[in-house]
């Protein structure tokens, strides 16, 4: 990574189901991120975080969550715009946004702002396909429906600080896909976008998957956005998340499809942004899901064993 990295926080909680994520970006800088992107050959600045309204200061009754709706859109919505504010003035200096979530609703923002000024495509490295709408959303959490509101599905094409689609769906590649809802399924299987499940990397492997994963976000564009939920790992490795799913990736898997994305990147520097997210410490063993969020983040950026 030759652009200086500028690391992003978005404490925010307000697209999970439980409370604890708005304290992943420090739980990620105390697990040793800047050291670790020093040991990767990259010079970061940190440039704390946006701002986010605590959530115990929010009048309780102003939007009260349903059932079947997007619960707390509006506090989302700010957030984000904040966010994609934030990532596009850091690309129009030169330097690579590195977004530290939060829930994965952040990705709204990261995106929004990535795609600004370039046709961006995507890599999603998450147990969930994130495609729902608060129409098909079982919860009517936010964070289950960043792809649906990046696409402009349903109300998210009303997002007036929003242009969408922020990504074109064909340039879009889920990798490591295990747990995906009754009417979500329909909706991916409905995509243009391509879908690489844990089986797919039972089969072939990490490399190999990531490498097509690669192939199918650079095609006609100018830039992949790497989106990394820490719920895509295994609970045996990362059990500090919220929406935990048996049976995902393990350590040394997600090491090796970070280093494809590096390797890809030093031949043709297609990274552009990234975001890392879903890091519960309250539900973390010892800090260790965050540890682990930053030394993937570093091989992201070339840290190498030798
Ligand atoms: N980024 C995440 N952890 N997403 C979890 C989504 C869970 C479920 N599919 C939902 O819509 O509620």
């Amino acid at each position: 990574m030759d652009a200086t990295v500028r690391i992003i926080g978005v404490p925010m909680d307000y697209g999970a189901n439980r409370r604890g994520v708005d304290m992943g970006p420090s739980a990620i800088r105390y697990g040793g991120l800047a050291d670790e992107l020093e040991q990767a050959g990259v010079g970061p600045i940190d440039a704390g975080d946006v701002r986010v309204p605590r959530a115990e200061e929010r009048d309780p009754d102003a939007d009260p969550p349903r059932r079947g709706d997007a619960k707390f859109l509006r506090e989302i919505e700010d957030v984000c715009t904040r966010l994609a504010n934030r990532v596009a003035e850091t690309l129009a200096a030169g330097e690579f946004p590195l977004v530290l979530g939060g829930d994965h609703s952040v990705a709204i923002g990261s995106m929004n702002g990535s795609s600004r000024e370039a046709n961006l495509g995507a890599i999603w490295f998450d147990a969930h396909a994130d495609l729902n709408t608060p129409e098909t959303s079982p919860s009517g959490n936010v964070h289950g429906m960043p792809l649906g509101a990046l696409l402009g599905r349903d109300v998210f094409g009303e997002m007036p600080w929003a242009h969408a689609p922020a990504v074109r769906e064909d340039a879009i590649a889920y990798v490591g896909l295990r747990s995906i809802d009754e009417r979500e399924r329909e909706l991916v299987r409905n995509s243009e976008m391509t879908a690489f499940t844990m089986a797919d990397i039972d089969e072939r492997g990490m490399t190999a998957v990531v490498e097509d994963a690669l192939a199918v976000a650079t095609d006609g564009t100018d830039g992949v956005h790497v989106s990394l939920d820490l719920d895509w790992l295994d609970p045996s490795a990362a059990p500090g998340v919220g929406t935990p799913v048996r049976g995902g990736v393990t350590y040394r898997e997600a090491h090796a499809a970070l280093e494809a994305v590096s390797r890809r990147h030093d031949r043709d520097g297609v990274l552009r942004s990234m975001d890392v997210v879903e890091v519960n410490p309250i539900l973390d063993e010892r800090n260790e899901t965050a540890t682990l969020a930053a030394e993937l983040t570093a091989s992201a950026f070339g840290k190498r064993i030798l």
